[in-house]
């Protein structure tokens, strides 16, 4: 089998991209964020603290004839933004563009953070990471990818997301239409659970490409391009007026600064992020100062090739026996 799903950035920014996901009989829809970044499948419910949902759509177990409670098991998560979220464990029927896990392990929230809370357009996360990541006791429970993963055509799904328009999440198949010239893969390490790889260099504007390793993670669920300083630093050497600024937390620049395209390498293919993919978005509402779509990962322990870096490609998440990535221009 072999499905495919939109998905639409939930604001101008491009801050997420989520998915509809079918939950239970009768279906009830929720817009998750798929994350390849973690590796639960948690929703708001008619469990989560009433103070604490604030225009999500829910899931109600009880209205499902295919909800079953786990009983004795529970999840509690953790995000790189310091973002939380904990409850229960359910299995019922989810289906994700067309595709149907019949006992898909579904964490319903009784409680989540005060970010997800003002986060009306995510009702919960998909993750679509490895499952030595998730956070289930007394044992995880498999991911979506996971168990669809046996009846899909080919063990992969792939991410085609874009700047300010709908993109698609494909499972089973790598659709050629969706990207040009070839797809060049390279191995993923699975410890800790990231779809974690390493980039053969980087090049600012038209200066010359740098070789050199340069370990990552790929995560739709990470909004930003997070680098090493020394990249950083001397991308924004190129911006007149770029500043690191402890005000904002981090690169920050005018927004009518022309920015270069970034390029990054996998392998011996070079995947080139448009400059104007850098101007993430101005600092507060009608400012001219503008926050910068690749900042310093330092503060965060690992490189993160988020949405910035991924909507300027066509990515295969392969998860064979040996998981590697594939990545082509488009
Ligand atoms: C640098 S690590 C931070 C990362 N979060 C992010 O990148 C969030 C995503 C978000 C978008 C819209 C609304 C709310 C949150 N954006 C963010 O922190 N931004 C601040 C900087 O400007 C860009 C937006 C993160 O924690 N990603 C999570 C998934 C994420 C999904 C949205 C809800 C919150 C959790 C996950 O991918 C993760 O933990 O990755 C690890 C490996 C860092």
């Amino acid at each position: 089998t072999s499905g495919s799903v939109a998905t639409s950035p939930i604001d101008s920014s491009d801050d997420a991209y989520s998915i509809p996901v079918s939950i239970g009989t009768p279906a009830q829809v929720l817009n998750l964020d798929l994350d390849t970044g973690s590796s639960d499948l948690w929703v708001f419910s008619s469990l989560t603290t009433a103070s604490e949902v604030n225009g999500q759509n829910i899931y109600t177990p009880s209205k499902s004839s295919t909800s079953k409670l786990v009983s004795g098991a529970t999840w509690k998560v953790k995000y790189g933004d310091e973002s939380t979220s904990s409850g229960v464990v359910y299995t019922d029927k989810v289906t994700v563009g067309g595709i149907t896990a019949s006992s898909q392990a579904v964490e319903v929230a009784k409680t989540v953070s005060a970010s997800f809370t003002s986060n009306s357009d995510i009702d919960g996360l998909i993750g679509m990471g490895f499952d030595s990541l998730n956070s289930a006791k007394p044992s995880a429970v498999p991911t979506f990818f996971d168990n669809i993963i046996g009846n899909l055509d080919s063990p992969v799904f792939t991410a085609d997301l874009k700047h300010n328009k709908a993109g698609s999440y494909d499972f089973g198949v790598i659709d050629s239409s969706k990207y040009t010239g070839s797809l060049t893969y390279v191995a993923v390490d699975t410890d800790p659970g990231y779809w974690k790889f390493t980039s053969s260099g980087y090049g600012i504007g038209s200066a010359a490409f740098k070789s050199t390793s340069v370990v990552g993670i790929a995560d739709t669920g990470t909004t930003l391009l997070y680098l090493d300083t020394a990249i950083v630093k001397a991308y924004y050497a190129t911006v007149s007026g770029a500043s690191n600024s402890a005000t904002y937390g981090g690169w920050v620049f005018k927004c009518s600064a022309t920015l270069p395209n970034f390029v990054f390498g996998v392998g011996s293919a070079k995947i080139t992020i448009p400059g104007s993919y850098i101007n993430y978005s101005p600092v507060t509402t009608g400012s001219s100062t503008c926050f910068g779509g690749l900042q310093d990962s330092t503060d965060i322990g690992i490189n993160i090739f988020g949405d910035v870096a991924l909507k300027a490609a066509f990515v295969v998440f392969d998860g064979s026996d040996t998981p590697r990535l594939g990545w082509a221009s488009k």
